[in-house]
């Protein structure tokens, strides 16, 4: 493809070469380039791209794509100035790829939490319609029925593009996607044309990249000023923030507040959520196999962007009603001594005190609470979720989440310091297994053990090596004979 037009709507110079040279593929990592590329020098946060222009004309790069011009390189390559390389690349990559979104239905959920829970309900509605659905998010990513493997919740843009466009080929009509703050801030989604956004909630999490709560709440509402249509919880603090700078129709949903959709008469067991509604002056019952009522607000999230997509409200229940919940959220596991173990992806404060609180509604005896935080993100949350966990809890286990680079028994220590604030009583144990194993031991007739954290998780990253962890396996070869 010939590179000025890769460069269709990006502002540049060229500072030398040719621009109508014709390029083979577009890399931003030096390590992929081969003969014909286009380098893309991306400014990281660990290393500078521009540092590995060299290497990648050595490798066969015919063109550059920089913010500044990289030092040592030939006269024939050619070089375009840009002011965002990560922009520039992901327009790159929307004319490489063919402009893949505006081909489907493209739905982007974004918030601090519910983002997984809410495309899996809507993908549940769309099955039931027999729609092919394309899904992007933390868990995997999903063309119909095919599993692909995902490192990210949004993955960079020339991957995403790229991922569009096999979806586009494969008959894909809807696609339902987590847009995550880190992908707007980082014009990981650019280009992509949302013909709905959905905002499920904003409260405390990374920290540690955006610095403030009102960055992330900029970068959030980056979605809801490109979405043609958007859904938009009002219950929510930054909900009516998301309302203003959303630039087309706007479908509200609320338990508290006035809103188009509005939930009333909830109910909530072990099993599941039911509620009712009205909509168009007539009165639904709703039926949620996920109990909690964050279930609830992530159900009127899901219906809301289906209204828009013009599928009836009865077929929309019908669809609901199908979703058997979602790997690693709330996923129960019961024993024959009368007691049950709950993994669910918890891992901000806000998702720690929803469950926390659901679980009460229904625990006949205790809860015991095993959880961590993660290694190498927002470190302001330890204490805060020790503090909740301790407030929720009978009893606590401080255990280990991905440690990643940092040491396991400092993070320990950091949640502690907000547990002791509580009247809760609890251990730490760095070793996860060995802290499912003292909570299982520990357990009796109606309590509730929440393992919380880590969710679908398959893994556990330390700082050496990543090693198979499953937190459903691991509780279900704690409870041995007495699994149900
Ligand atoms: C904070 C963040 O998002 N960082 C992303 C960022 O990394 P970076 O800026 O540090 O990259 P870098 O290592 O400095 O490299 C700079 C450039 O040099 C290039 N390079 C590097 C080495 C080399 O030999 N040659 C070369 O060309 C790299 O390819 C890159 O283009 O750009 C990289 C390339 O796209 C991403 O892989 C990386 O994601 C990291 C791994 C990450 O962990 N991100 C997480 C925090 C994230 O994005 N999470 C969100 C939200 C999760 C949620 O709440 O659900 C997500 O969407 O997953
Ligand atoms: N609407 C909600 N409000 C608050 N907490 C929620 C909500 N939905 C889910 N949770 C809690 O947050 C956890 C993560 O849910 P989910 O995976 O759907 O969120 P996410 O936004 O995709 O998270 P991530 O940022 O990691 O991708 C759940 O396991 C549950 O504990
Ligand atoms: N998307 C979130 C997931 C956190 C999950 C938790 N298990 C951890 O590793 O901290 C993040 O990358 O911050
Ligand atoms: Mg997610």
């Amino acid at each position: 493809m010939e590179l000025n037009k890769l460069l269709k709507g990006v502002s540049y110079s060229v500072l030398q070469g040719n621009a109508n040279i014709e390029v083979k593929k577009i890399e931003y990592d030096s390590r992929k380039v081969t003969a014909g590329d286009v380098f893309v020098c991306i400014t990281g946060f660990q290393r500078d791209g521009h540092t590995f222009a060299a290497k990648a004309v050595k490798s066969g790069a015919v063109a550059l794509i920089c913010e500044y011009v990289p030092e040592g390189i030939d006269k024939e390559v050619t070089i375009f100035q840009v002011e965002n390389s990560r922009e520039a690349l992901a327009f790159m990559a929307v004319q490489y790829f063919n402009q893949p979104s505006p081909k489907m239905h493209v739905i982007g959920v974004t918030g601090t939490n519910g983002k997984t829970t809410t495309t899996y309900l809507m993908k549940s509605i769309l099955d039931h319609m027999e729609k092919k659905v394309g899904v992007v998010g933390t868990i995997e990513n999903r063309i119909g029925d095919r599993v692909l493997h995902t490192e990210r919740t949004t993955p960079e843009s020339k991957e995403l593009q790229e991922l569009l466009d096999t979806m586009v080929k494969e008959d894909v009509s809807h696609v339902v996607m987590e847009v995550s703050s880190h992908s707007l801030d980082l014009h990981r989604v650019d280009g992509i044309e949302y013909e709905i956004g959905i905002f499920t909630n904003l409260t405390q999490d990374h920290l540690d990249y955006h610095k403030t709560m009102e960055n992330y709440k900029e970068a959030k509402s980056k979605l809801f000023e490109r979405a043609q249509k958007s859904v938009i919880n009002l219950d929510d603090a930054a909900g009516s923030f998301m309302r203003e700078r959303a630039k087309g129709q706007v479908l509200t949903f609320a338990v508290e507040n006035d809103a188009d959709l509005r939930a009333r008469n909830i109910e909530i067991s072990a099993e599941g959520t039911e509620f009712s509604l009205t909509w168009e002056e007539k009165e639904y019952h709703v039926h949620l196999s996920t109990p909690g009522r964050f279930s609830v607000y992530n159900a009127l999230g899901a219906i809301g962007a289906c209204l828009l997509l013009g599928i009836s409200m009865t077929d929309i229940l019908v669809g609901l009603k199908e979703n058997q919940g979602v790997a690693g959220r709330f996923q129960a596991v019961r024993s024959k001594k009368g007691y049950q173990g709950v993994v669910d992806y918890a891992h901000t404060p806000d998702g720690l005190d929803n469950i926390l609180k659901t679980a009460r509604e229904f625990a006949k005896g205790r809860i015991i609470t095993i959880f961590g935080c993660g290694g190498d993100r927002d470190k302001t949350k330890r204490p805060i979720m020790g503090e909740i966990a301790g407030n929720g809890s009978d009893y606590c286990i401080i255990t280990s989440d991905n440690p990643r680079t940092e040491d396991p028994l400092t993070i320990l220590n950091e949640v502690e310091a907000g547990m002791k604030k509580t009247q809760c009583p609890y251990e730490k144990i760095a070793d996860r297994r060995a802290a499912i194993l003292q909570g299982t031991k520990m357990a009796k007739t109606g309590d509730v053990i929440i393992i919380a954290g880590k969710g679908h998780e398959n893994y556990q990253i330390f700082k050496d090596c990543t090693i198979h962890f499953d937190d459903m396996e691991e509780i279900r070869k704690a409870f041995g004979e007495d699994c149900i």
